[in-house]
């Protein structure tokens, strides 16, 4: 296998958003948990992309984990790297995303690489290196309430500077306007400032085009799905991949009982949680609680069983800033976080344990910390459910699997990705 693109994404919604839209501009694509076994088998592909979960642990262990998924997808015959991030940039000023593209790049001997996270399909947008989400500035967004990574700063150029080795430049809209060729000439001219990434700007699609043919004559590149969407599309233009003709057969129908877990608290999650409401039983988790020791997942789980029969049924830890807040106020951060990731991990446990072959969960962490626990491989990509999130099938077995990102999805999402999951 010779792969036209080898990808290295930070969590793994992140890795099915791409591995969605290379899909959808025509390159066979594999979406893999963690660096895969040897012995993995995988079908003939022109991309892969290896799913990390590493965008919110120490930078120094995101470094090493993505220095080997970029060795394993080099030896694969690699043309270009692209380090996947999320398309509202999320981290802190203690990494990742800086640290990592620092090594990738040094490994491969470049002296610059290109950064965008643009998805104008999403609404993100990168104007003078400040990164809008819908009609208003990062830092005004949802996205200042994170509950791990709070982004409280538009400017990327300077977010990116705080986490780099090396200074980071600007690709401004205008120079993008001019061509590839343009593009290429001022990556050279800042490399020669000693700059070590630049933050490109992209408003349109066509924006993309020109950063993907541009990024391409390097070895590595970073952004969120708009720039594999740039990649993908200077690939089938160079005529590096030949667009595949059909979309993948990913078997037939699975059935059985079907259920949604969510510990996304975005506020489209939120929003996608309260109209379920009116579609399936939805059983809240209570942070608290959990927290205090009380066995909140095994309660969750008991609830689940007595209702799966009768149709699907969803289970949410996510709530509102404020109650997110008091939680981080009494237990820490991490140490909340880390315990609703693992009571979801384990109610998806019991359900697949109890049939559950067709699964929705929301958020980047939590869908982590889920398909770790069910050791799934690797997934191929099937239709696209909403902008962002394609239906996935396991490769080693028959379960359907949708993981979205907190901040995607229309307002029935759960409805939605389980009408696409027969
Ligand atoms: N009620 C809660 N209180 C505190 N933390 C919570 C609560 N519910 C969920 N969490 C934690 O918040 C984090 C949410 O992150 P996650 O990545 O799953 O969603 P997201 O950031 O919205 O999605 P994405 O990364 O795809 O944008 C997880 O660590 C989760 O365990
Ligand atoms: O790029 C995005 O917004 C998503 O793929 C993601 O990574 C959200 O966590």
């Amino acid at each position: 296998m010779t792969l036209a693109l080898g990808c290295v994404a930070d969590d793994y919604t992140g890795a099915s958003d791409l591995a969605n839209t290379l899909t959808k501009a025509g390159l066979r694509t594999v979406q893999t948990i963690g660096v895969p076994a040897d012995d993995l088998a995988l079908p003939e592909v022109d991309a892969v992309v290896v799913s990390l979960k590493s965008r919110s642990i120490p930078a120094d262990e995101a470094v090493a984990r993505s220095r080997e998924a970029a060795a394993w997808l080099n030896a694969r015959g690699a043309g270009h790297l692209l380090f996947k991030v999320c398309s509202t940039f999320d981290s802190t000023d203690e990494g990742n995303i800086g640290p990592v593209t620092d090594a990738l790049r040094e490994d491969a001997g470049e002296a610059i690489a290109l950064v965008t996270p643009a998805f104008p399909e999403t609404a993100r947008t990168v104007y003078l290196g400040h990164l809008f989400v819908g009609m208003v500035p990062l830092a005004e967004s949802p996205l200042k309430d994170h509950p791990l990574n709070p982004m409280r700063d538009s400017n990327l150029v300077r977010v990116l500077a705080r986490q780099s080795r090396a200074g980071v430049g600007l690709i401004d809209l205008a120079t993008v306007a001019q061509g590839a060729e343009a593009v290429g000439a001022r990556l050279d001219a800042l490399a020669r400032e000693g700059k070590g990434a630049a933050i490109a700007d992209a408003v349109l699609d066509r924006d993309l085009a020109v950063l993907g043919a541009a990024a391409l004559t390097r070895k590595v590149s970073t952004g969120a799905s708009g720039l594999g969407l740039g990649l993908a599309r200077a690939l089938v233009a160079a005529g590096r991949v030949a667009p595949a003709a059909t979309a993948a057969d990913l078997g037939g129908p699975i059935g059985g009982p079907a259920a949604c877990l969510a510990g996304s608290c975005s506020q489209a999650t939120l929003g996608q949680i309260a109209r379920a409401e009116a579609a399936m039983p939805v059983r809240r988790l209570d942070p608290a609680r959990l927290l205090a020791g009380e066995d909140e997942a095994g309660a969750a789980l008991t609830w689940a069983m007595e209702r799966i029969g009768d149709g699907p049924v969803l289970i949410a830890s996510s709530a509102g800033p404020d109650e997110v807040a008091a939680v981080q106020a009494r237990y820490g951060r991490d140490a909340a976080g880390h315990a609703v990731e693992a009571a979801m991990a384990r109610i998806a446990e019991g359900l697949v344990a109890h049939g559950v072959r067709r699964l929705v969960v929301a958020g980047g962490e939590t869908s982590g910390a889920v398909v770790d626990r069910l050791r799934l491989p690797a997934f191929r990509v099937g239709p696209e459910i909403a902008a962002g999130v394609p239906v996935l099938r396991t490769t080693d077995r028959d379960m359907w699997l949708a993981l979205k990102s907190g901040n995607f999805g229309g307002p029935d999402f759960f409805a939605d990705a389980l009408r696409l999951m027969p």
